[in-house]
């Protein structure tokens, strides 16, 4: 989908809606931070053009007063299965629940909507079409075409023109003070978005070309020469093609070296070469944060350590908890899933969660609240020049109060905290955070560099940014004259965001041992050729190591009670249909899983098999009608069979009724004593066995889940879609994929994906 593609027809504005709106409010809706930086920035940029605005998550639409005279932007993100971000589900209830007044202040109302979303999911920006949708159906006008960014191609594609056009056309909406206006198109310096790359003036002999041995220029004003002298510097300040390859070497092992070792960037110098002028320079972003040192004053980061998250007051009830305020979970036990030849280690830990209050559901995710590495946090507060103990406040330079920090800061934070807990390292860099730095580099070709990587011209070289997946280490290591001060990085770098995982215990045996299971893959590859980076997950790395990397099949004590993980319980999707099991213990269900995907029916099963040991206990033939196809790559006690003694359990006790193992690296794959008939991928066994899965998909009591990867996903899709032609159910692959969307909204065909 091109740009223009992703944008919405072009709204009318009727004649009567000529007075504008005394005020703007910003609304956002986010799981996982980009569209809440966004929307953010769109504040901080309206308070900068003399707009009078508010900026709320969506669940505190309250506080924006929706009834008074103001003029809306949407900003939306799309998470789950199509599903509206977490902070977003109280807003949905007030909506479909809202009468009278509430909705009478919708009427007439200027809005701009931006969804945030991934094309490799079937339902794109589902969140942001519902809220057009519905803002068009209550009789808002939109002011602006709504614009739907895809994070498949690269957010920015559709937001910076998306954004360029809303400010042209908010300001014909929305009051605003004139000479505020003015001063901020006049500082537009910042703003340009064509730069004359002979404006730079020449390189001079700087720290990086004395670190590289790079020639430097002495041509003025600059032309094409001088710009091929400055890529020689950039070749050098990035690798050489020799150097490329000895870094591939390098990484192809990555036991030799650490995802954590700072890595030049590779900058392409052909495309740098052939440009004198760049166009479409991303803006730099608003200024609106204030930074102060704290005189005297420092916390020691051995206290930071263990206390940080102590900071934070107990909460009566489990959802009071957050990422700023978690529950500190101990861990009780863990072992290792997986074998000798698995090719990605599998984890289960085990939590004492006794003081949570957390009364869960099989299928329920709760948030770990996991921390940055040292590794990489000490090196980046050393390279900025900082002291990693000192402690700061924060604050915002105009009088109206922003929420456009990184986090809270109402109390003083070390650097130290705020690089660990706070800042997201890896937040692949936006063009205008590009900018930004170019801003601060004292170097002219790191200065150029950044700029074209910034600009239309360097495009091919921004996704080959993307490719190289860069730290802030990696970056302030590539351009190393670049030292931008403390606010501006703070402006820039989104939140560290909680990762999610699905529980795989039942809440029954919760109630009797005051703990949670989950299991986790510990993540660790390598960015693609030419790169060869090797890259750790950042909460499953932190997890394996807090646990002892632990290699163990058997259940391991963990006698450390100093080791917490933060935590907190995702809340329930306002969604009619969450991930669970149907309330009749006979209703035939399906659970399609790859790898670790397997883990909440890992919870459905234990819970069943508790059910079974209860008094009274379930009919015996409850749970006949339960199918699981799980597919890993190696079968054995050395693969990745996750759970084989669980579930050959969970069989002879009646807790599952059909078990097929799919086993993808196996040529001919053999047949597990207990696990009747194996395939390669779990959609083969799905065709293999049409008739059995037509007759379910025609049973409107049975329920479908799959839960893995969206590849996968899209394969089991296609798979059903073919049975339900095949079969005769429907009369083509059209009226197949209406079939599928349909049972998916009447909550029988329920997905929990990842990319
Ligand atoms: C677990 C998960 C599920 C997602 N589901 C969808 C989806 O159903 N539809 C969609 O358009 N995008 C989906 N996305 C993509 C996000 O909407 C996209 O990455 C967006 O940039 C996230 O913005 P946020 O950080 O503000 O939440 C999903 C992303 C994740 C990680």
């Amino acid at each position: 989908m091109t740009a223009e593609e992703a944008v919405a027809p072009p709204p009318t504005m009727p004649a009567e809606a000529t007075r504008k709106a005394a005020s703007l409010s910003v609304l956002y809706a986010s799981q996982t931070g980009n569209a809440e930086w966004v929307a953010k920035h769109i504040h901080e940029e309206a308070l900068v053009r003399g707009i009078k605005s508010a900026c709320h998550v969506l669940d505190d639409h309250a506080k924006a007063d929706l009834s008074g005279n103001n003029a809306i932007v949407l900003v939306a993100s799309t998470t789950g299965d199509g599903d509206p971000p977490d902070n977003a589900t109280k807003f949905w209830r007030w909506l479909r629940r809202a009468k009278g007044a509430d909705l009478e202040a919708f009427k007439g109302k200027p809005y701009a909507v931006l969804g945030l979303g991934d094309t490799n999911y079937s339902n794109f920006c589902n969140t942001a079409k519902r809220l057009d949708r519905r803002m068009n159906d209550l009789g808002s006008i939109p002011f602006t075409k709504s614009g739907f960014a895809d994070d498949a191609t690269g957010l920015e594609a559709v937001i910076d023109p998306w954004l360029k056009k809303l400010w042209a056309d908010l300001l014909t909406v929305v009051e605003y003070d004139e000479a505020k206006e003015k001063a901020f198109r006049e500082n537009a310096g910042n703003a340009e978005s064509k730069l004359d790359m002979g404006k730079f003036g020449v390189a001079k002999k700087d720290d990086a070309a004395k670190k590289t041995g790079a020639k430097t220029t002495s041509a003025t004003p600059v032309d094409n020469a001088s710009i091929a002298a400055v890529t020689a510097e950039t070749q050098a300040l990035s690798l050489s093609d020799q150097d490329r390859s000895s870094v591939a070497n390098q990484f192809t092992s990555p036991a030799d070296s650490s995802a954590h070792d700072p890595t030049p960037i590779v900058v392409s110098p052909a495309g740098l070469q052939a440009v004198t002028t760049l166009t479409g320079v991303a803006k730099l972003p608003t200024k609106y944060l204030e930074v102060e040192r704290m005189p005297d004053a420092e916390r020691p980061i051995a206290h930071s350590r263990t206390n940080y998250f102590k900071l934070s007051a107990g909460h009566e009830s489990a959802f009071e908890f957050t990422a700023q305020s978690p529950y500190l979970a101990h861990i009780s036990r863990v072992r290792c899933l997986t074998g000798a030849v698995a090719l990605k280690r599998v984890l289960e830990i085990e939590l004492d969660i006794s003081g949570l209050g957390w009364n869960y559901t099989p299928g329920d995710a709760f948030a770990v609240v996991c921390p940055n590495p040292d590794e990489l946090v000490l090196p980046i507060i050393s390279r900025l020049g900082l002291d990693a103990t000192a402690l700061y406040k924060a604050g915002t330079a105009g009088a109206s109060a922003s929420q456009g920090y990184p986090f809270s800061m109402d109390e003083p934070v070390s650097a130290y905290e705020m690089f660990r807990y706070h800042i997201d390292l890896h937040a692949f860099p936006k063009k205008s955070f590009l900018r930004m730095l170019a801003e601060h580099a004292t170097d002219t070709s790191e200065k150029k560099t950044l700029l074209y990587l910034a600009s239309t011209q360097g495009a091919a070289d921004y996704r080959g940014l993307k490719a190289q997946q860069p730290s802030l280490l990696d970056l302030l290591v590539s351009f190393p004259t670049c030292s931008p001060p403390l606010a501006r990085l703070l402006e820039s770098l989104p939140h560290l965001q909680p990762r999610y995982y699905s529980v795989s215990s039942s809440p029954l045996g919760e109630r009797e041992t005051g703990t949670v299971r989950f299991a986790f893959n510990v993540v660790e590859y390598a960015t693609p050729a030419p790169y060869h980076k090797p890259v750790a997950g950042l909460c499953s790395t932190w997890l394996d190591k807090l646990t002892g990397t632990c290699t163990d099949r058997k259940w391991q004590d963990v006698s450390d009670t100093a080791l917490t993980v933060p935590l907190f319980p995702k809340p329930r999707p306002e969604s009619s249909h969450p991930f669970e099991l149907p309330s009749d213990p006979s209703a035939p269900i399906v659970m399609i899983a790859a790898g670790t995907g397997i883990s909440p029916f890992l919870s459905f099963l234990d819970h069943r098999a508790r059910q079974l040991k209860q008094t009274p206990p379930p009919p015996s033939a409850a749970f006949a009608s339960s199918w699981l196809v799980h597919g890993c790559r190696f079968p054995g006690a050395d693969g990745d069979a996750l759970y084989d003694t669980e579930i050959s359990a969970y069989l002879a006790d009646g807790a599952l009724g059909h078990l097929t193992r799919c086993h993808s690296r196996v040529e001919a794959p053999p047949l597990p004593a207990d696990a009747g008939v194996s395939y390669k991928y779990v959609q083969h066994a799905l065709a293999a066995e049409s008739v059995r899965v037509a007759e379910l998909l025609a049973d409107a009591r049975a329920r479908f889940y799959v839960c893995g990867s969206v590849a996968m996903a899209r394969e089991v899709n296609g798979a059903l879609a073919a049975i339900l032609v095949s079969q005769g159910i429907c009369a083509d692959n059209v009226a197949a994929i209406a079939r599928l969307s349909e049972m998916q909204a009447e909550g029988r065909y329920l997905r929990d994906l990842w990319t």
